[in-house]
């Protein structure tokens, strides 16, 4: 279309993080279904955009960024979602545990308690929550499987301990992934005797990962949509132990305080 009024608020520019993530790939179709053709999405990482976000409120001044529930910043600041009445971000998800072949039989342990893992978004807020108040994630994820011992015990009651065997957790660095695999990686050294590694690294990389055995679990798989092309692509490489936690979304975001309540209203 010409020339929109929030458009010209936000210099046309959408936030957004790593290219490869499927959060983007819906934004760009988001772009492509709602004619907003003179729009740029901005690259970057999921810590570049809440940076960005940060200081823009900071000074109230407009911004729209990519976003995704569960996130911290739904705490720390007032922000609304885009309505988005043609569905390109899809409908509520989940995130699934996903495995490299092999891990049943090589580390029968860690596959019990990946294949139990499971919360709601306000275990992993929490933390999340801890993370952005400047708490360390591993102290972060310390005190929360301190804290939810029941649920934790849920997840390693009756599984015998490991003997020090390393394991290699992959992960993207958004801060919901931070979160969780910070929580597997504590319940894994201090509850199943495991040495467990992380590894961060960008989305292709992590499902390459599992799929080659060069790591042995993620719990960083959104589906059925937003990860679906990874998942499509290693799916008969790779063993899914379902979801561990229900009721995501993805979105454009902006502060409460802009004037805009549609994506159709950018066009
Ligand atoms: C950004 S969401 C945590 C995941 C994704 O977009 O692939």
């Amino acid at each position: 279309g010409g020339e929109n009024e929030i458009g010209k608020l936000v210099d046309y520019r959408i936030i957004g993080i790593d290219p490869g993530s499927g959060l983007m790939k819906a934004t760009s179709q988001a772009i492509q279904d709602y004619g907003l053709n003179n729009w740029t999405l901005v690259e970057g990482s999921g810590t570049a955009m809440t940076a960005a976000l940060d200081r823009a409120y900071k000074n109230q001044e407009p911004i729209i960024v990519t976003g995704w529930t569960p996130h911290w910043m739904f705490i720390k600041y007032d922000l609304k979602y885009l309505d988005d009445p043609k569905q390109s971000f899809g409908g509520s998800e989940e995130i699934h545990t996903i495995v490299r072949q092999g891990l049943k039989t090589d580390a029968p342990s860690a596959y019990r308690f990946l294949d139990r893992f499971h919360w709601q978004p306000s275990d992993m807020e929490e933390v999340m929550n801890s993370i952005s108040d400047g708490v360390t994630p591993e102290d972060a994820a310390a005190a929360w499987v301190k804290k939810h011992s029941d649920l934790v015990a849920e997840w390693t009651d009756g599984i015998p301990k490991a003997n020090g065997q390393t394991l290699k957790l992959a992960y993207v660095a958004w801060d919901s992934e931070i979160a969780s695999t910070n929580v597997v990686r504590e319940v894994l050294a201090t509850k199943l005797g495991y040495k467990p590694e992380m590894l961060q690294v960008e989305i292709g990389p992590m499902w390459v990962g599992i799929a080659g055995g060069d790591a042995d679990a993620m719990v960083a798989a959104w589906l059925p949509t937003t990860s679906k092309d990874y998942y499509d692509k290693y799916k008969d490489r790779v063993v899914d132990l379902g979801s561990n936690l229900e009721g995501t979304k993805l979105g454009l975001v902006v502060p409460s305080y802009m004037n805009v309540d549609s994506i159709e209203q950018l066009r």
